[in-house]
């Protein structure tokens, strides 16, 4: 009987931290450096990933579950982490093409649990709800001086002629977003295997570098493999 091809599995990574630290710049770059070493892998986000996770996004980030409190909100987040598990996710990695995806659990943690309130019980229970056995592989947390990363997104805003309008978690107060970026660094060290804290005070080509330091450290099926 032949013997199926000793595949490696297909890697789960995700990126991590608070607003406009440059994860979806950070993803995009990834994607590139894996396609280079000829790597198949799909982009994905959260809040949305798929089209039913996406129109929980928009009812969630336009404010209309603001009403209801952090806990609703964490549960509405793990309703549409289900989905993309289940439809996008499981899928994708099954099939062997690796998911990076810009945001996930610890998002849930970070915002609706140690800065929202919401019990760790709570936060555990939805998770091993939504995950089935999905912990990513890796999470790259992106860190830095929220002061500055809100500095380069009001920057870009006014390069591109645009108002600062921002979602309704984008008016925050600053030193919410000061406590939000202790909870992500409490969440890696206790998750010290998986996450990965790296500093995003650091140009856009420095931070690729290191971030691909780590990835291609972490997956030994990335040496040695061709460079398109
Ligand atoms: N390393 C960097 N240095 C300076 N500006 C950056 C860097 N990375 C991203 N930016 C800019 O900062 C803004 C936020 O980046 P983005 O990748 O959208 O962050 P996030 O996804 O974390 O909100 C964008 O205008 C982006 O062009
Ligand atoms: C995935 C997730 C996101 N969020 C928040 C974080 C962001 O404020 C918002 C997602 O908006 P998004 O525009 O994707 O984030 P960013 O500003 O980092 O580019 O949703 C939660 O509160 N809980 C969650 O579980």
């Amino acid at each position: 009987m032949l013997e199926a091809p000793n595949r490696r599995p297909a890697r789960f990574i995700t990126f991590e931290g608070g607003e406009g630290v440059g994860k979806s710049t950070q993803v995009r770059r990834l994607l590139n450096n894996l396609a280079h070493h000829a790597i198949e892998a799909v982009r994905t986000r959260e809040p949305g990933g798929t089209p039913k996770a996406e129109a929980i996004r928009s009812f969630i980030l336009q404010g209309r579950s603001e009403a209801w409190g952090a806990g609703s909100e964490a549960v509405l987040f793990a309703a549409a982490r289900l989905d993309h598990v289940n439809q996008l996710i499981a899928p994708n990695l099954e099939k062997g093409t690796w998911v990076i995806s810009d945001r996930f659990c610890d998002s849930t943690r970070a915002y609706q649990g140690l800065t929202g309130g919401v019990d760790d019980k709570l936060i555990d229970a939805l998770e091993n709800l939504a995950l089935d056995g999905h912990t990513p592989d890796l999470t790259i947390v992106l860190d830095m001086d929220p002061a500055i990363a809100f500095r380069r997104v009001e920057q870009r805003a006014v390069e591109d002629g645009l108002q600062l309008t921002g979602d309704r978690f984008e008016k925050e107060e600053l030193d919410w977003h000061q406590r939000l970026r202790e909870n992500f660094l409490d969440i890696a060290r206790r998750n010290a295997d998986r996450c990965v804290v790296i500093s995003a005070e650091q140009d856009e080509e420095a931070l690729e570098a290191a971030i691909w330091d780590v990835v291609s450290a972490r997956f030994p099926e990335l040496q040695g493999r061709p460079v398109s």
